[in-house]
């Protein structure tokens, strides 16, 4: 068999107990283990094997607990070998390590004394994740590593390095520079909007404007003449001249968030300005020819959007050129601990607080939580920690989540879920509308979803 096709990995630990109990345990997952007791072979092992993942000790010194070497090892690998992904295992307490070595490049990290199942599903994840970003990037050349992106100045950064995140920032990289149209799914929260705002920075449209419209949010009769415009005189009231949100994106992009809103009759007339390059202004005589690149929205899931006879399948169509789907949260809670220290450095920042010290129980406890709000919660609830406290170190209580609401065990997740995050939702929706006694924004902001979104749960629960 070509040696290529074979998986590999190589562990790297000073102590021979646990490089043989780690081989037993990866055995039937590998075809390729190769054992390592002293990193300054690391170099020579990466001449002679390309290997798939790595499993890097942070220390080595029989005495040493700083990670400094394992930060070492971690960059060398990254120069000779940057395709790898590494994990690497952390003993209990030492999150800011593991942090630092995120935020150096590892792909992930474990934390000892390891639980079996947890180390195996990691070094597979690692494994498939290496697979899949070469498998779509083999026939691009000149490619920039997906980690200096992920560094790159920006407004604001993407972080996370799980795979469903990775493979989002892969998708943005290949599809940005082109004008195809993209539709992004993904639950309230899940970074949509900053998603949508990325592929405008990577495209050629970049220096043009980046215009975003909420669908959820524009009231019935306004939707038509905010998108088209209108001219003055064209109904009752329209006292001036409107220039429309297409024409404004003119050589931009336009960002058509919560599409799946937009009534009927205007989903043929986006359609038509899609096909036709052309936008006619409410009371205007003539079109006016426009060029745009469309990203759309929805939090609706696919299938949902698939079946929805409101919703015209060939303007479907015309959106989904490309599709990125963001993952929720707590299907992804590997990269809680990055958002919560990209976070904490943000807010600390802004309220001039020294940062505040998060143990590893703390992370974990937030691991755990199921974030129906996704990031935009979690962003929240950092901010209302560090505003709060004025403690050096935080604590899972100052995160104000709703008690006693573990994330569903992975093997009854599907049986169960559905229903305690349904029930979870309800209750803090309900919770949100009594402190502010019914008013919308700031029970909105509360729950770091839109006012739309509340509105629909509203709605949803019948409350
Ligand atoms: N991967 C991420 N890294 C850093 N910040 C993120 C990430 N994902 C989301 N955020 C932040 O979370 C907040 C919510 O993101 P955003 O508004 O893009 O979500 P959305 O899916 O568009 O939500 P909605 O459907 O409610 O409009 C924003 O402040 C955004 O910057």
């Amino acid at each position: 068999m070509n040696k290529d096709n074979l998986s590999s990995i190589l562990i790297v630990d000073d102590d021979k107990e646990i490089l043989t109990s780690v081989k037993l345990l990866l055995n039937s997952s590998f075809d390729i283990i190769q054992l390592c007791d002293e990193p300054k072979q690391i170099p020579i092992f990466l001449d002679n094997t390309t290997y798939d993942v790595i499993l890097l000790d942070m220390n080595f010194s029989p005495d040493s607990c700083t990670g400094a070497e394992g930060l070492y090892w971690l960059s060398e690998i990254n120069q000779l070998a940057p395709e790898t992904r590494v994990i690497m295992m952390t003993a209990y307490g030492e999150v800011d390590l593991a942090i630092q070595a995120l935020k150096s490049g590892a792909s992930d990290f474990i934390v000892k004394p390891w639980d079996k199942n947890k180390l195996l599903a990691t070094a597979i994840e690692a494994y498939k994740l290496k697979k899949s970003i070469k498998k779509r990037t083999t026939n691009v050349t000149k490619r920039k590593s997906i980690k200096s992106r992920l560094r790159q100045p920006s407004e604001q950064l993407i972080i996370g390095q799980s795979s469903a995140i990775q493979e989002v920032l892969e998708i943005i990289y290949l599809s940005a520079p082109t004008d195809a149209n993209i539709l992004i799914l993904g639950e309230n929260g899940t970074g949509k909007g900053l998603i949508a705002r990325e592929i405008h920075q990577q495209s050629s449209r970049s220096k043009s404007s980046f215009i975003s419209i909420d669908l959820g949010t524009i009231a019935e009769g306004l939707f038509e003449s905010e998108l088209f415009g209108h001219k003055k005189g064209a109904f009752t009231g329209a006292t001036q001249n409107r220039v429309g949100h297409i024409v404004e994106a003119n050589k931009g992009t336009l960002f058509l968030d919560e599409v799946a809103n937009l009534p009927t009759q205007l989903q043929t007339k986006l359609l038509s300005v899609l096909s036709q390059r052309e936008v006619k202004a409410i009371g205007a005589n003539q079109s006016k020819s426009v060029d745009i690149r469309v990203i759309a929205a929805t939090n609706l899931p696919r299938s949902e959007l698939l079946d929805n006879t409101q919703f015209r399948q060939d303007l479907l169509y015309r959106l989904n050129t490309v599709e990125i789907t963001l993952p929720a949260l707590r299907e992804r809670s590997e990269d809680i601990p990055l958002l919560v220290d990209y976070f904490l450095d943000m807010y600390s920042l802004k309220y001039n607080r020294s940062k505040p010290h998060i143990s590893m129980k703390t992370i974990t406890a937030l691991q755990r939580y199921p974030w129906p709000g996704n990031v935009r919660e979690l962003q929240n609830s950092v901010e209302r920690a560090v505003i709060l406290s004025n403690e050096s170190e935080l604590y899972i209580r100052d995160f104000q989540l709703v008690a006693n609401q573990p994330k569903a065990d992975k093997q009854t997740k599907s049986q169960t879920q559905p229903l305690e995050l349904g029930n979870l939702e309800k209750q803090r929706v309900e919770n949100a509308l009594q402190k502010y006694a019914g008013n919308i924004s700031h029970a909105a902001k509360e729950l770091g979803i839109s006012r739309a979104a509340l509105y629909r749960r509203i709605e949803k629960y019948e409350l």
